[in-house]
């Protein structure tokens, strides 16, 4: 089996919570761009964005991205953007196994609800807008997730699943 995974989809898919227990799971080191990121910066996302700008964040994120691919064995979760800024995509495919986690844009909104202030490009949007701005921006950036080796779309997955699937790609 692949033994070097990306997982991406869109903001609210799950990959930092899945990644975290596949990770575990199947006892490869797990790296999460954003967490990573944020340590080596010392200041959160959307401080990032906000000080920085969403360039210097997207710049940071692929050189991220193939410093962990360095390794010889890793579950990277990636951030929503990642797949769709310079060649991370083709990258990662040629790196390892793209699996994309693509629940509804329902569910996705509703956990995004909840957690918005973390992420710069939703946090100011009222709830009526977050729904419109999720099926908009998922629209511009499907080109780049459809490349994925594996989808997965179900709502409702487990660990066990999950695992079959990858194992299975
Ligand atoms: N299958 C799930 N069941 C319940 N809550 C989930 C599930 N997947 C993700 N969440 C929650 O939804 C939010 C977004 O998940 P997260 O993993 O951060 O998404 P992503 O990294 O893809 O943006 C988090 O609060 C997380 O705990
Ligand atoms: O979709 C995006 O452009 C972003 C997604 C976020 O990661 P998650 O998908 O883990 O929330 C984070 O990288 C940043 O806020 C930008
Ligand atoms: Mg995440």
């Amino acid at each position: 089996m692949g033994r070097r995974i990306f997982l991406l989809g869109f903001m609210g898919a799950g990959k930092t919570y899945w990644g975290k227990q596949l990770a575990e799971h199947l006892g490869l080191p797990f790296y999460d761009i954003d967490e990573v990121i944020v340590e080596e910066e010392g200041m959160p996302v959307s401080d990032i964005f906000a000080e920085k700008g969403e360039d210097y964040f997207r710049m940071r994120e692929t050189e991220v991205l193939k410093d962990v691919s360095e390794q010889p064995e890793f579950l990277v979760s990636c951030g929503g953007g990642t797949p769709c800024f310079s060649d991370n995509m083709d990258w990662m495919n040629n790196q390892g196994i793209t699996v994309w986690i693509n629940p509804s844009i329902e569910t996705m909104v509703e956990r995004l609800q909840r957690k918005k202030y973390k992420r710069p490009l939703i946090q100011d949007l009222t709830d009526d807008d977050l729904s419109a701005f999720v099926e908009k921006k998922l629209n511009e950036r499907i080109q780049f997730y459809q490349l994925s080796q594996k989808i997965i779309t179900a709502d409702e997955l487990s660990l066990d699943y999950l695992i079959n699937e990858i194992t299975n790609a």
